[in-house]
């Protein structure tokens, strides 16, 4: 018996026959409500550079300035949503593709989102960039020597690294591509959370995300 359905999952086009449904309360309404502008933080950097620290007191200075936020943070959402990958180049890729399509989803629900992922490769955070509206992805490049973050070893996963217990170790035998032209670079040596974090802030602010709106 011919499945028309066969033939569609062979060709990879699994929703031709889903229709967007238009949401009653849009974008701009959720934007107008909440007094700011959406967007996503996307924190690169290697592991042990900051990136859910500093993700995470961005978050709360913008919290407290009664802005609408949610981290989405590595460790976490690989406990969860992406439970399934490692840490091959394309687990990555895929890992990075759907963490892309969930800050679409909250971005469009009207937060700012702060984003911590390593996302090693430039083409997938290209491809989330691509996929919001212009000014809707924000890269901020926690730019921190590997020496650093390897005297740092909070999980202590570069000695293990290093000792070849684990193998596709950004830095170590797996690439970092470095952001080429992020909106904000953090060269975090030698300050402190706090001033890593108020850069990220003044950016949003000179740049009039946290300005009331009329969405
Ligand atoms: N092989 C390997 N390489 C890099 N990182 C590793 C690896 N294995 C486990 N971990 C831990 O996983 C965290 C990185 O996950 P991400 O989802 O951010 O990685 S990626 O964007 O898909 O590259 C990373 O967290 P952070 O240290 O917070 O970056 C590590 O704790
Ligand atoms: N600007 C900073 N100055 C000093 N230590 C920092 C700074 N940013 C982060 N750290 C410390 O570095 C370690 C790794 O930070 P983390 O945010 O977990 O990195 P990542 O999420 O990139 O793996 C933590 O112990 C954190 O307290």
């Amino acid at each position: 018996m011919n499945n028309p359905y066969v033939e569609k999952e062979v060709d990879g086009d699994k929703s031709s026959d889903v229709v967007w449904h238009q949401a009653s309360v849009s974008h701009g309404d959720h934007v107008k409500l909440n007094g700011h502008k959406a967007a996503v933080l996307w924190f690169t950097g290697l592991s042990g550079s900051g990136k859910s620290t500093v993700a995470n007191a961005v978050d709360l200075m913008l919290h407290q300035r009664q802005a609408k936020t949610y981290v989405l943070d590595g460790d976490n959402v690989r406990h969860g949503l992406n439970g399934d990958l490692g840490f091959s180049d394309i687990d990555r890729v895929e890992n990075i593709r759907r963490i892309g399509e969930v800050a679409k989803l909250f971005v469009d629900a009207g937060l700012l989102v702060s984003s911590a992922f390593i996302s090693p490769f430039i083409a997938d955070r290209n491809m989330v960039r691509e996929q919001l509206a212009a000014g809707q992805f924000i890269e901020v490049f926690i730019d921190t020597p590997i020496e650093i973050c390897e005297s740092r070893d909070p999980k202590g996963l570069y000695k293990k690294a290093r000792a070849g217990e684990i193998k596709n170790f950004t830095g170590i035998d797996s690439v970092y591509q470095l952001p080429v032209k992020p909106e904000v670079h953090i060269k975090t040596a030698g300050k402190s959370i706090e001033a890593c974090a108020q850069q990220v802030v003044n950016y949003l602010q000179e740049q009039g995300y946290l300005l009331p709106c009329s969405g």
